[in-house]
């Protein structure tokens, strides 16, 4: 890690000259001829010096090497100063140089021996006390849901080190889970993952874990949010929030501006690495699953590890050892992979974690001091679990033409002794068959005597094992939290060595940069053809046959009232949907999502451009959305019988020529069932209801009725003002919120006259609307040359538009950062709307819900909306 590169070192050359005049003679059946006290020379027992009691053989007596071999390559080990820098990692220095950064996954499971001054380590017992606290809470029941219940599942949302670990080790130790408690863990940008997730969960008893060191990684927010309007469209108040999501991260204002309460986050420091992070704060969900004693023995199985590292001599050091070892495979034999044989289906998740250990961390290719290699750094790593690799890919690592280094790990005694251990005999005597078989192999000689004379000599060719084929085997008694710590510990501190010898820097990770930035422009550009610009031919010719193929659109109705083309009439699209009989039926596209596809929307050549305003929180059915003037309204219609989505003016069967051609049973009949038709006297066409009653098979699914009088009325009719109902929602007798909104409209009609009013159309408010485009996004654009900033320390220069809330009040319209709470923008309002400082005021939002003083502004009113202050509530 000195920047040196390793070709320099004195070591790396004779290695070189020992490999060029030995290899042919480094035959694994010949040096364990030559020697029977190879295994005891080449193996290593560890045992941990401080408890808890863990304890691991390593045999590496199965490698191409000899004693002079590994002299050598602990003396390339010395020349490289492994020692001196793993005496930096510890004691805090700023190895990670690029970022200028301690590395300091260490300090998370320091259990009072290493000194380390680094700004946040004197920390980490306060957030490991907040974990033990909040899973125990959890664990016992005695944290509640918004209902009253109880958490029985939790939702892990994180990817890479925000993930991976978790899943590795909630796998690895699921025997000493808490079986009744359900874990997920959703990593995928794709909608699947989230979506068959929450499929299984029930807001009332999910806790949603938003894992991100950054807590601004697209997948991880992207994920999150939809999680939190999956949950708001059951538990509707934000106030609910609280009890059902939580934050590990570093970053305080992201996590606040997401709506988490500070009680709810979990901090960890910028000295953690994302893929070393699962020993921090990223370690909530293992503690949720296994209990917070048994992930205090996971820390502490590490942190013996940890001592063994940095205190054993070369010789004896097993991350050395594997290190080194590593390094004579991957850059004198020219191997490219090493493969991770866990035989314990518990640790089918142990090589998924360590592509992202090894290959994050070491997969540079220039060192420290910025030149470019000339030899071979980070391998490729891959694995799988038990015997099933065994029975598809070991075939290429036994007579393949490659060299594949492989480690087995196994315990002695497994944690599921069905059939009084017969499994586990089996699947060991494959952990002791597979290394013995890779590194003796099966001469031409047996062959032939195995299968007599006369056969074909393609077939005794064929049968040959040429062995030869290096291996390490780690087993251990039986696999516990600590021995899982100590073992994870051990490959951490194998990839530093061979990163302090490669002379990179294993703690940055600029190769994730470059995807992430182009996919950001391309997402940009995939509303049009005509927006593909600055790509390679593949590139662009890949994503316009995406924007020909894509099925994506749902919601293409109203298209007559928002489409700029004048020439387009609602013939001129016909029921689009029809034409995609497979659509799933979606549960919960994003606010987001739907924003995107439908404000650009492409089919065939035609754009359709759409205007849109959603409240938020807003989901797929809920009527909510078609309360104010210039909405779109996102109802798909799903026809009962030939299963299409149409638009209103098709979802009737005669207008989207129905292709069912079985009884129409359950069509909507005005005499057959009353409630299907729609409830304004003389209208009689179907009401929504009856389309979406007969969907209903979707849990938690908002009726589509009117939220206020719960009516079902037909597309028509279905806004609240188009079929007269002008009764306040119900809030529930005796919630607070009730009770204060009741008071808020009873201001309101004091201030701004009779009760039908709602602020935003009362007098003294239409001056603010004058002038002020009906489209929203035209409106944000004119309001935001006219906001000034509403706190005269903001300066609208320094703060970019995306970050800035807009509002008005009266006929004035300001802007606040988007994080200010209600309660702070009533004090800022004094001075502008001159209210003396002993007056007690209050903010209502537009349908005449009080704001909560204490929550941020933004959350709590649409954005460009009037919001009244009031005195006395
Ligand atoms: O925890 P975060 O900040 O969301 O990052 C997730 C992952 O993204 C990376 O930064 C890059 O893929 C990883 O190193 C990290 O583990």
């Amino acid at each position: 890690m000195s920047g040196i590169p390793a070709t320099d070192y004195a070591a790396w050359k004779k290695l070189q000259q020992i490999y060029d005049a030995e290899h042919s003679r480094l035959v694994l059946r010949d040096l364990f001829a030559q020697d029977p006290d190879r295994f005891a020379k080449f193996s290593k027992e560890y045992t941990s010096s401080s408890g808890p009691d863990v304890t691991f053989l390593l045999d590496y007596s199965k490698n191409l090497i000899t004693q002079s071999i590994l002299d050598t390559l602990l003396s390339l080990a010395r020349e490289a100063q492994v020692e001196s820098f793993r005496d930096k990692m510890f004691a805090g220095e700023h190895i990670n140089t690029s970022e200028d950064r301690a590395v300091l996954h260490v300090a998370l499971r320091n259990f009072g021996d290493f000194s380390i001054s680094e700004a946040g380590t004197d920390e980490v017992a306060g957030v490991l006390q907040h974990i033990k606290e909040f899973s125990n809470a959890v664990r016992s029941g005695e944290w509640k849901g918004y209902t009253g219940k109880a958490i029985d599942t939790i939702v892990n949302i994180g990817i890479g080190g925000s993930d991976l670990g978790p899943v590795m080790v909630t796998e690895a130790l699921k025997a000493y889970s808490k079986r009744d408690l359900t874990a997920h863990f959703v990593s995928n940008i794709d909608g699947t993952h989230i979506s068959e997730t929450l499929r299984l969960c029930n807001p009332e008893t999910t806790l949603v874990i938003i894992a991100s060191k950054t807590f601004t990684t697209q997948e991880t927010i992207t994920n999150a949010e939809s999680a939190r309007d999956w949950f708001l469209a059951t538990a509707k108040d934000k106030a609910h929030v609280a009890k059902h999501f939580v934050a590990l991260s570093t970053n305080t204002p992201a996590v606040t501006a997401f709506g988490i309460a500070p009680e709810n986050m979990f901090q960890f420091w910028d000295w953690v690495g994302g893929r070393y992070s699962l020993w921090s704060a990223i370690g909530l969900s293992i503690a949720l699953v296994i209990g917070y004693d048994n992930f205090e023995q996971l820390l502490k199985g590490a942190h013996a590890m940890d001592q063994h590292f940095l205190t054993t001599p070369l010789e004896n050091n097993l991350p050395v050892l594997l290190g080194v070892i590593g390094i004579w495979y991957n850059d004198f034999y020219g191997a490219q992979t090493h493969v991770l044989l866990p035989y314990d289906q518990y640790l089918h998740k142990f090589a998924d974690y360590f592509q992202q250990g090894d290959m994050e961390s070491n997969g540079k290719s220039v060192t420290k001091g910025g030149q470019r290699v000339t030899y071979q750094t980070g391998p490729i790593i891959w694995g799988a679990a038990g015997t099933n690799g065994q029975h598809s890919f070991y075939q290429l690592i036994h007579q393949g033409t490659k060299v594949i280094p492989a480690d087995f790990l196994a315990p002695a005694t497994t944690l599921n002794p069905i059939a009084e251990s017969k499994h586990h005999r089996i699947l060991l005597s494959n952990f002791f068959a597979q290394p013995e078989a890779l590194a003796f192999g099966k001469t031409e000689e047996e062959v032939r005597a195995e299968l007599g004379p006369g056969q074909s000599e393609a077939l005794y060719k064929s049968k040959v094992f040429e062995g030869n084929k290096p291996s390490n085997s780690i087993m251990f008694p039986k696999l516990t939290p600590a021995t899982l710590g100590a073992l994870i510990a051990l490959y951490e501190h194998k990839i530093f060595v061979q990163g302090v010898v490669w002379g990179i820097n294993s703690f940055d990770q600029m190769g994730v940069e470059l995807g992430k930035v182009l996919a950001k422009k391309i997402l940009a550009q995939l509303g049009s053809p005509t927006d593909v610009k600055g790509h390679d031919s593949s590139t662009t010719g890949l994503i316009h046959y995406y924007q020909k193929h894509r099925q994506d659109i749902l919601y293409l109705y109203e298209t007559e009232k928002h489409c700029r083309r004048s020439s387009m009439s609602s013939r001129a699209h016909p029921p689009l949907a029809a034409n995609w009989p497979s659509l799933p039926n979606l549960e919960f596209p994003t606010i987001h999502m739907l924003a995107f596809f439908v404000r650009n929307t492409h089919v065939g050549n035609r754009r359709f451009v759409f205007s849109l305003r959603l409240p938020r929180g807003t989901h797929r059915l809920s009527t909510r959305a078609v309360g104010l003037a210039n909405e779109v309204d996102f109802l798909p219609i799903l026809c009962p019988h030939c299963k299409n989505y149409f638009c209103r003016t098709h979802a009737l069967l005669d207008a989207h020529s129905c292709t069912y051609t079985g009884k129409l049973e359950s069509a909507p009949s005005a005499t057959a069932n009353p409630l299907l038709r729609c409830s304004v006297s003389g209208c009689g066409k179907p009401s929504l209801e009856a389309f979406v009653a007969s969907t209903a098979d979707a849990e938690g699914r908002t009726p589509a009725r009117c939220s206020q009088c719960n009516n079902a009325f037909c597309a028509e009719h279905r806004h609240p003002r188009s079929h007269g109902c002008t009764d306040p929602p119900t809030t529930g007798s005796g919630s607070a919120t009730g009770a204060k909104n009741e008071t808020a409209r009873a201001l309101l009609a004091k201030h701004f006259g009779a009760g039908k009013n709602k602020p935003g159309t009362s007098s003294t408010v239409k001056a603010s609307t004058s002038k002020i485009p009906s489209d929203p996004a035209k409106a944000l654009m004119v309001l935001r040359h006219r906001a000034v900033a509403l706190d005269p320390k903001d300066k609208t220069s320094a703060l970019p538009a995306t970050e800035r809330f807009i509002f008005r009040v009266q006929d004035k319209v300001f802007w606040t950062r988007k994080n200010i709470g209600a309660g702070r923008v009533i004090d800022l309002l004094r001075q502008p709307l001159n209210i003396a400082a002993n007056k007690t005021l209050s903010l209502v939002d537009e349908s005449g819900t009080l704001c909560d003083a204490s929550k941020p502004l933004a959350d709590q009113v649409k954005e460009t909306s009037v919001v009244v202050v009031s005195e006395d509530v």
